[in-house]
């Protein structure tokens, strides 16, 4: 059975993010690529990590005016990832558009509220009312847009999936129970986010920066 793992190779080295994701193949469903890793090595990066036959998230979090970011999205066709991000803070018409831009396949998610963020961070940003609300509101703009899922810490998916039962729902945040949880402030346990109804759970640092990666994924799989 296919894994709901995809690994963040967050890393500028294509050569490193290679090697970890033949490391784990077998216990992961995908692979996710991010800024650092896109910056580092552009489409030809990216080409180069399909070739492992793993499902490519493409998690560039796009957020501009509804033009620059479909024409970002028509810039990425030709690699046909199996998940690209936007950021729902970026309006309805943008997300309106950045799905009629992406390939017919390619599942486009909105970000609702980075898990890097507490309510104070919130509040910050003019945001009073927390991260629950706020990722309901935006998990029904992005619902409305037209889009396929959102992304959201495993605290919300539940009442995110409430309001859109066949909605695709990333998940990271994610960390074990006895992990780090560094710069994550909204973190669930993989079990935790999968019961909560998660469709997929983004995991980074938990098995990238451990001893043994490929111990490290096997045994967050074995909780699942
Ligand atoms: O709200 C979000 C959206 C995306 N991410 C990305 O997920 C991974 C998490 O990595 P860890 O090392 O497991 O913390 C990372 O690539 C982020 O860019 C997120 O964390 N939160």
């Amino acid at each position: 059975m296919s894994s709901c793992i995809y690994v963040a190779l967050d890393t500028p080295d294509l050569d490193q993010a290679m090697a970890i994701a033949q490391r784990v193949s077998s216990h992961i469903g995908g692979i996710k690529l991010g800024l650092e890793f896109f910056s580092a090595n552009g489409r030809a990066g990216v080409r180069d990590m399909a070739s492992l036959g793993l499902p490519i998230f493409l998690d560039l979090k796009l957020h501009d005016i509804p033009n620059t970011v479909a024409k970002a999205i028509q810039a990425l066709r030709p690699l046909k990832p199996a998940i690209l991000t936007v950021h729902a803070a970026g309006g309805r018409a943008m997300m309106e558009d950045a799905k009629a831009a992406a390939p017919a396949g390619t599942r486009v998610v909105a970000v609702t509220v980075l898990t890097s963020l507490d309510n104070r961070d919130l509040s910050r940003i003019g945001v009073p009312d927390g991260s629950a609300a706020q990722v309901e509101r935006l998990t029904l703009l992005a619902r409305d847009a037209g889009l396929d899922g959102v992304v959201c810490s495993g605290a919300e998916v539940a009442a995110a999936k409430a309001l859109w039962p066949d909605g695709f729902f990333v998940v990271p945040g994610v960390r074990p129970a006895d992990g780090s949880s560094g710069d994550q402030k909204r973190v669930v346990t993989p079990r935790a986010a999968l019961d909560a109804g998660a469709s997929i759970l983004v995991i980074g640092r938990p098995i990238t920066q451990a001893p043994d990666p490929d111990q490290a994924a096997r045994a967050i799989k074995a909780t699942l």
